[in-house]
């Protein structure tokens, strides 16, 4: 039985690490700046602290300062803000980043939205997904993005191609169709309330599955040959990552299909660096855009 390429995230984070460096070199030689990231996280939920760390140390390995500013879980919404203005007018730091998902008496929203937009190197704030939406150049959200860069380095032609995307997050499923739709792929968005999703899923050409919930993608959901991208971090019962989709049974099914973990996860975490990169150069007059 034939079995589905690897799309390896792991490596393509390191790809995109290396060539970071050197524009980061040119960043220091050119304009004296260093790209600097601050990232805010309020509580103590095991897997924020997992992907923050993760951040930092990406940070550390590229060159990037960093700053981890840790808040406790009753921390009040108005100091939260406060400490976002404080990062707004901090030159040192060019991206800011408030880990999701917030405790319940804090507004995503209103924290969101405090962020300038020039510094919302997670492409959260309403300027940044509006021009992300009409095309211009915008900061985008960093695991749409890795899911594009990582077809693209895979080789897959996105025109033309029917996508389907499963899930409707702001984060993941909204952007990644209006990525993939100006791309050129016809796109289909499903939900919770779609009906028989998988008469949906199985005419897709590349299906993205954003859910949240092992194994709700099965053979029976995809077209043989089909690209699988899997954004679902689900923790079993015995304490082992998996994503959305039933990966050894679809795996003998899809062409491509990326893994959990080391898939859609690394890139995430690639695309923050570049989106940060991206912010000190926009400050230095460095680079298009
Ligand atoms: N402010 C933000 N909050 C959240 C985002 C985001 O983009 N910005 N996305 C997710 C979590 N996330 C990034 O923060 C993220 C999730 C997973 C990974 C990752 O590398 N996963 C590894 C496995 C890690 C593990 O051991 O648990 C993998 O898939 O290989 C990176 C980033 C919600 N919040």
């Amino acid at each position: 039985m034939s079995s589905a390429q690897l799309i390896d995230g792991k490596s393509m984070a390191q790809d995109v690490k290396r060539e970071l460096a050197s524009r980061i070199k040119r960043l220091e030689s050119e304009a004296g700046v260093r790209p600097g990231l601050a990232v805010i996280l309020v509580g103590d939920d095991p897997a924020s602290e997992v992907y923050v760390r993760g951040k930092i140390r990406d940070c550390r390995d590229v060159g990037i300062r960093s700053e981890w500013i840790r808040l406790p879980d009753s921390n009040p919404e108005e100091d939260l803000l406060r400490q976002i203005d404080r990062l707004n007018e901090d030159p040192r730091f060019h991206g800011i980043l408030v880990q999701l998902p917030l405790p319940r008496h804090i507004s995503a929203e209103r924290v969101i939205h405090r962020i300038r937009p020039e510094k919302d190197v997670d492409g959260f704030h309403p300027i940044n997904v509006g021009k992300m939406v009409i095309g211009q150049e915008a900061f985008l959200p960093c695991t749409p993005y890795g899911i594009m860069e990582m077809l693209r380095r895979s080789g897959i032609s996105v025109a033309g191609k029917h996508a389907v995307v499963v899930g409707r997050s702001n984060i993941v499923g909204k952007p990644v169709s209006i990525l993939l739709q100006q791309a050129d792929a016809t796109v289909t968005l499903c939900h919770s309330k779609t009906r028989d999703l998988a008469a949906h899923t199985r005419r897709a050409d590349i299906l993205v599955v954003a859910v949240g919930k092992a194994r709700v993608i099965g053979p029976e959901h995809v077209k043989p040959g089909a690209v699988v991208i899997d954004v679902g971090i689900n923790r079993t019962e015995e304490g082992r990552l998996t994503g959305d989709v039933d990966f050894e049974a679809v795996r003998s099914i899809a062409s491509h299909i990326t893994p959990v973990p080391g898939g859609v996860g690394p890139m995430t975490r690639a695309m923050l660096l570049v989106n940060t990169v991206r912010a000190a150069e926009r400050t230095a007059g460095i680079g298009q855009g």
